[in-house]
């Protein structure tokens, strides 16, 4: 019998469409068109590999209002943000054309004149890839550009909450000419296909955006078919407000950081260590711009924030903020809801806590919701020992105009990404990535395509 995942919009409720989802056998059909098309895909020449890439990127911004309208309907961001994510998006296939043409091997000079050493780089073969709700576009072309420039072919199964904006990114790629075996979107339960790609032999590597724990059990299970790994898992992202910081810059960058996408994204600020000295400016200029922003349905174009994804997320958040008033946290702005269960919409208004302590879950657990807890320090040490004491390690912020205090902070903070004053450093020309429990590679920047790559060394002897 066809099975069909319902795609509701997350600021109504309401059915926009039904997707087909796809049987076992069909993904591991999808999966074998992928490995037969391999050699040919691998064997394109790099510029037309980049010309192809080029297209596909040219024709999405072509439908750049169709494609923000429907990421919009399926994942309720404002569709400023939307419309922000589809240039977001192509930004990574624009680069990636451009690697293509740039994946040098070398020589190294032998130890005997009868041998030569070259160094050649070729696709790791064809990729599977997981995605999440919360970028539907730019995660997966993150993952796809690089995939497809390097030569290697690609199969994507999206989040369930958001199939549309993928499914339609994946049909303008075949309108600009890559082969419909070359790239391919599956759709269906991301246990089940998850399994059926990691024990495939076929799939020489795995790459994922989402959860730590689904990310762990993806690790696990891609040990059995040795698959190369890449994981973009969760973050906890400090933002360290240092005595000298610029405070007004400060509360602009972290309300741009936190409230992207409603918050649900592994970089937003997470937890806010403000310098005691500073702390009551600081707050209370948060709190009075917080309590402006505007919530609704992100249809609507002077929409900040919109609505969290579903119940466990509005779930999670609601359980956070409890426990953090429980224990003695001060509401700032904020810890009010606009929430529907039964037709199924869950707002939360941008809530500011202060007076919040480490043993608050809110300290320990990615929020992925609209809330900024704020702590206070009096040492930088101890700023820099909390904010590196969870098993996160992707983003991380800080505010200050005295160089000494950010080379250190710099060199202290645990975090692949650091913003020191910036706190929006997501570009397709950097390397995007975490340390310890946020993942493993990086996307974006150079380092991006280096995961889809294999090396291969030939020495040449009896000269
Ligand atoms: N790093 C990031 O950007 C993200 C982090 N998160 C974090 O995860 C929390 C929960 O969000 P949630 O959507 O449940 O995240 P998940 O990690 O469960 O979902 C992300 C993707 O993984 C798939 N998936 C789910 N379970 C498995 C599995 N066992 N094997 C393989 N793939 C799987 C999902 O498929 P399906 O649609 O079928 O569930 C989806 O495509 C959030 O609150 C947030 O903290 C979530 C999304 C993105
Ligand atoms: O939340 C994520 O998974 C990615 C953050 C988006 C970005 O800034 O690249």
């Amino acid at each position: 019998m066809t099975e069909y995942i319902s795609v509701k919009n997350p600021a109504t409720g309401e059915l926009i469409e039904e997707v087909k989802t796809n049987t076992n056998e069909e993904v591991e059909q999808a999966i074998l068109r992928s490995h037969e098309s391999f050699k040919a895909w691998s064997s394109v020449n790099a510029h037309e590999r980049s010309r192809l890439l080029q297209s596909w990127s040219r024709l999405i911004q072509e439908n750049k209002e169709e494609i923000a309208k429907v990421m919009t309907l399926e994942s309720g961001k404002p569709i400023k943000e939307s419309l922000g994510e589809v240039d977001y998006a192509t930004s990574y296939i624009d680069w990636y054309a451009e690697e293509a043409k740039r994946l040098y091997g070398r020589t190294i000079p032998a130890n005997t004149e009868t041998k030569r050493i070259i160094i050649t780089r070729q696709a790791v073969g064809p990729v599977a890839a997981i995605t999440p709700w919360n970028f539907p576009a730019a995660m997966m072309t993150r993952k796809a550009a690089p995939a497809l420039a390097a030569g290697c072919t690609f199969v994507v199964k999206p989040a369930a909450e958001t199939p549309l904006t993928t499914i339609k990114l994946i049909e303008l790629a075949h309108k600009a000419g890559i082969p419909e075996n070359v790239v391919q979107c599956v759709n269906g339960s991301g246990k089940t296909i998850g399994d059926i790609f990691t024990s495939s032999p076929y799939i020489r590597k795995i790459t994922f955006t989402g959860s730590t724990p689904v990310g762990k059990s993806l690790i696990t299970k891609s040990a059995n078919t040795v698959q190369h790994v890449s994981m973009e898992l969760g973050g906890h992202a400090p933002v360290i407000v240092a005595a000298d910081a610029d405070i007004d810059f400060a509360v602009t960058q972290t309300i741009a950081s936190k409230f992207r996408n409603a918050g649900q994204t592994c970089i937003c600020a997470n937890r806010v260590l403000v310098h005691e000295s500073v702390v009551d400016e600081f707050s209370q200029k948060l709190a009075s711009a917080v309590s402006r922003l505007k919530v609704g349905n992100g249809l609507h174009e002077d929409i900040d924030v919109g609505p969290v994804i579903n119940k466990n997320g509005f779930n999670k958040v609601v359980s956070q903020l409890e426990d953090a008033v429980n224990k003695g946290a001060e509401v700032l702005a904020g810890n009010e809801f606009d929430a529907n269960q039964e037709k199924g919409y869950f707002f939360i208004h941008p809530t500011v806590l202060k007076d919040v302590k480490e043993d608050m879950n809110i300290m320990q657990e990615e929020t992925f919701g609209p809330v900024i807890p704020i702590t206070t320090f009096t040492e930088l040490d101890e700023a820099i020992k909390i904010a590196n004491s969870t098993p996160f390690g992707l983003a991380s912020y800080f505010f200050t105009n005295d160089y000494r205090t950010g080379v250190y902070l710099n060199e202290n903070l645990d975090f692949g990404i650091v913003g020191w004053n910036d706190g929006a450093p997501s570009a397709a020309h950097a390397p995007f990535g975490g340390m310890k429990e946020s993942g493993i590679g990086r996307e974006g920047g150079s380092e991006g395509i280096e995961p889809y790559l294999e090396t291969k060394y030939l020495s040449i002897g009896n000269l």
